[in-house]
């Protein structure tokens, strides 16, 4: 069973190794943790709906507070205290195009909100309601959940948009195919979702982002349907499955998503090098990915992070011996871990490899063999359980991300570090700040921050640390070169930090499609843009 109040199924956690622990508590001090609030507590405080009772929808108060938040950090807070400030009046799970029709009318007719709801999985406070005066309906896809066609010929998928990661790999590799579509969010996330939030994988680098992936489907909206049919290519003016990606339900209800997919590979490895630093590690990712080596995946963690990583690794005897290896190759602090993956034939393979050792001895790369690499495989879904671990302990963690050009990867990894290091100068505060680098591009890659810090006194304390790190990175990033979101999307977390990227016009634009196909603001109010 799924957990209400945090991320994953219930019976699946992660242990903070007693050195990680340790660790922590020399860096930011002792945590103590808050209490949670149960189930009962919190549906106890779930009010009498508002909507006109119709066969769709259930009013079921669990159901509402399920439906309520998603995986931000303030969501965690607010499912953890209960304090939980608006609900849905109502959640519905329709099967098909129609009853997804029938839901809009119903909507229209009696001035309902509605939020579409994959797997509820942001991290951007999209899919929760805001305090309205009229009644909010959640409209959860999941029942619409199945592969609905594979066209051999050209390599197209279409799927139900409801379909969540796992069902989606399952279905195809039932006929030797795969989407390639792995965000860390992968057993809950949605492919309706992924679109919506234009989403990117860990292997991002072989198979592409979810834009890449996307090539076309079916857009419910107040004015009518959409079907934005797929092309290999087509220079027929600006291209409309543009104006699905990234619309995070302001636009309407994405039902049916069709997917360019790829044979499943012959082979697939996923090894472990360690660098003496950052230069030459980030340099090595930025002359692979421009030599266009084929690669599936590419992440360099700085030296904080391997530090920290290799704690929480636990195994400290097996980690001892590792860093005495290191040392003798010229990897000593600051050394940088890289977790690299090659996906292809079995001639790809060995070419990668033969191409990779000549960039690995350029920039002083040493290997471990396979074995870490492994573990990385094996537990590569299994870190957000860590979040609640680190709870138990009484800390918070909470993670960002952007993208920019490799001129401006060093410049703005330190600014964004340096930001959140003193966000709690004014409390005394000692901030665990790190960050690697992926989805690499040609011309530049995604930087990814994690931030760890102590729980306040109470919820509230906790809630503002956040707001003060959350807004000192963020606006760190919008002034310097970053996007405001990578690949989690805008959500209403970002949505106040929108303009400075986008700019007066093309936040006209945004708000005019809005207008256009959701003249009454029933759609998902407050994501995307600030209204
Ligand atoms: C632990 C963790 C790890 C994560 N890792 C990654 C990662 O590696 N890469 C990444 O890209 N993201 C990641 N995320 C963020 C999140 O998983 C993605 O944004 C994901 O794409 C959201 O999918 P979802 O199905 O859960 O959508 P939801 O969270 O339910 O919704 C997201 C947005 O899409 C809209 N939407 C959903 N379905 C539809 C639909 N059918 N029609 C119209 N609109 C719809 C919603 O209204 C909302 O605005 C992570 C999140 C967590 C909690």
């Amino acid at each position: 069973m799924r957990r209400w109040n945090g991320w994953g199924d219930e019976s699946t956690s992660m242990e903070l190794p007693h050195s990680a622990g340790q660790f922590l508590q020399t860096l930011i001090g002792k945590g103590d943790c808050l209490a949670d609030a149960s189930l009962q507590q919190v549906m106890d405080k779930v009010p009498a709906s508002r909507l006109v009772e119709h066969k769709l929808i259930s009013l079921d108060k669990e159901q509402r507070v399920r439906h309520a938040r998603g995986q931000s950090l303030p969501d965690w807070l607010a499912m953890r205290s209960g304090d939980i400030q608006a609900f849905p009046d109502g959640v519905c799970f329709p099967k098909n195009r129609q009853e997804v029709k029938d839901i809009l009318a119903y909507a229209r007719e009696h001035d309902v909100e509605l939020i579409p709801y994959g797997g509820g999985t942001s991290v951007a406070g999209h899919i929760n309601p805001k305090v309205s005066q009229r009644p909010v309906l959640t409209v959860d896809m999941g029942h619409m959940n199945q592969l609905l066609d594979l066209d051999t010929d050209s390599n197209i998928a279409t799927f139900g948009a409801g379909t969540p990661g796992p069902m989606v790999e399952a279905q195809l590799r039932a006929k030797g195919y795969t989407l390639g579509h792995f965000p860390q969010s992968f057993e809950l996330s949605t492919i309706g979702g992924w679109v919506a939030s234009r989403s990117s994988g860990q292997q991002s680098l072989r198979y592409g982002r979810i834009e890449q992936m996307f090539a076309g489907g079916s857009l419910e909206t107040f004015e009518g349907s959409m079907d934005v049919p797929t092309f290999p290519a087509s220079s027929a003016g600006p291209d409309l499955r543009e104006l699905l990606l990234g619309s995070e339900g302001r636009f309407g209800i994405l039902t049916e998503i069709k997917v360019r997919v790829s044979k499943l590979p012959e082979c697939e490895e996923f090894s472990v090098f360690f660098f003496p630093d950052w230069q030459q590690a980030a340099g090595f990712c930025k002359q692979v990915v421009q030599n266009r080596i084929p690669l599936s995946m590419l992440r360099v963690s700085n030296g904080v992070e391997t530090q920290t990583q290799l704690k929480l690794a636990g195994h400290e005897n097996g980690i001892k011996w590792l860093e005495r290896y290191l040392a003798l190759r010229g990897c000593k602090d600051g050394k940088c871990m890289l977790t690299l993956g090659i996906t292809g034939s079995k001639l790809q393979l060995a070419s990668a490899r033969k191409q990779l050792k000549k960039q690995l001895s350029k920039f002083s790369g040493v290997s471990t063999g396979k074995l870490l690499g492994k573990k990385w495989q094996q537990n590569r879904f299994r870190f957000p359980y860590l979040r609640d671990a680190l709870w138990q302990q009484g800390y918070v963690v909470d993670t960002l991300e952007t993208a920019t050009d490799w001129g401006n990867v060093d410049a703005l990894m330190i600014r964004m570090e340096t930001a959140l290091s003193q966000a709690l100068a004014d409390e005394d505060e000692n901030i665990h700040v790190f960050t690697h680098l992926s989805h690499v591009y040609g011309q530049g890659c995604s930087l990814y921050t994690t931030y760890l810090y102590r729980n306040g006194r109470d919820y509230q304390q906790t809630l503002e640390r956040w707001q003060k790190l959350k807004h000192s990175a963020s606006d760190v990033i919008v002034k310097n070169g970053g996007t405001i979101s990578h690949q989690h999307g805008v959500g209403k977390d970002h949505a106040p930090y929108l303009a400075q990227e986008k700019g007066e016009l093309g936040m006209n634009v945004l708000a005019s499609l809005c207008e256009h196909f959701d003249p009454r603001k029933q759609l998902n109010p407050g994501t995307l843009l600030d209204d």
